[in-house]
């Protein structure tokens, strides 16, 4: 009998590493609240990602950044009450992690304790790699994540392709062997060239998990308002678009504002 991952009642870091050995392909989304998450879960992705994008989602900001980490728990705390198998991650938001390692380990164990989630993700290579050996070293599980990263936009300046020349490739290569070999469970690799996610995932015995880094990744990761089209401004090319909700949901309300100009809503029915 062949072990399947929708077999499983409860994802573990270690049952994500077993299915990169497996050759089976990891499936994440975001989510951000408790209505959503349940749909998510229930769906069956292995992991679910409350990702530091709830301040551009969630509460319209331009960059990640303004995101404080009461905030990042509100969000987490509501996903964990709906999620009942997969895998619960939280980024950790800027300026929760990059002053210190003393610092990074506190902003974990808060996140880990007032939310009841199972991992974190921080954004880095070497720069953090001392906040990343002390996280794991207090028993919390850490995601990696490399490339695109957008807590660092400004000092980049756009959201354009990483790590298409040599030197950068090269520290990214270096960066995620590094993350592998301290205990990360796995690695994140945003809008990245696809030929180096092939030979970075081929490196490290951890799986990676692309956005926009092609078809190799041992995983894929996409934003849910983006999958379902709720969103409409949001199209780069990495996108599959599943659904066009924003329609959906505009048509629903269109009809709504209609019944009860048109005094249809409510009728005797949904009266006492
Ligand atoms: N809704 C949403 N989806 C995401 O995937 C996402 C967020 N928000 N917020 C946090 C980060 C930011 N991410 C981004 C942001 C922009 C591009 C991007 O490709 N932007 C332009 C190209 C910019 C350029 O080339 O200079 C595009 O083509 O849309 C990709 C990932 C991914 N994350
Ligand atoms: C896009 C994913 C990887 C992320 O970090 C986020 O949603 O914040
Ligand atoms: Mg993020």
């Amino acid at each position: 009998m062949s072990v399947h991952s929708s077999d499983i009642k409860r994802v573990t870091t270690h049952i994500i590493q077993e299915m990169k050995t497996r050759g089976e392909k990891i499936s994440c989304l975001t989510a951000y609240d408790y209505s959503m998450a349940g749909i998510v879960d229930a769906a069956g992705v292995e992991l679910i990602l409350v990702g530091d994008s709830a301040s551009n989602v969630m509460a319209g900001h331009e960059t990640t950044l303004p995101i404080t980490i009461d905030q990042m728990i509100y969000h987490a705390s509501s996903v964990v009450r709906a999620v009942k198998r997969a895998l619960v991650v939280v980024d950790l938001p800027f300026g929760s992690y990059q002053g210190n390692s003393g610092e990074a380990l506190r902003s974990a164990i808060r996140i880990m304790k007032e939310s009841g989630a199972h991992a974190v993700k921080l954004e880095g290579g070497l720069e953090i790699k001392e906040s990343v050996v002390r996280i794991l070293s207090a028993g919390v599980p850490v995601m990696g994540h490399l490339g695109l990263t957008p807590q660092s936009i400004y000092k980049f300046g756009t959201y354009s392709v990483r790590a298409k020349e040599e030197v950068e490739a090269k520290k990214l290569l270096e960066d995620a062997k590094m993350l592998d070999e301290i205990g990360c469970f796995s690695v994140v690799l945003e809008k990245i060239p696809s030929a180096l996610t092939k030979l970075v995932s081929e490196s490290i015995a951890i799986p990676t998990v692309g956005i926009g880094a092609g078809p190799h990744a041992d995983g894929q990761i996409l934003v849910i308002h983006d999958v379902l089209g709720i969103n409409k401004g949001f199209k780069p090319r990495f996108l599959r678009q599943y659904a066009n909700l924003n329609d959906i949901m505009n048509e629903a309300i269109t009809n709504y504002i209609k019944d009860v100009k048109g005094k249809s809503f409510p009728n005797e029915k949904e009266s006492y």
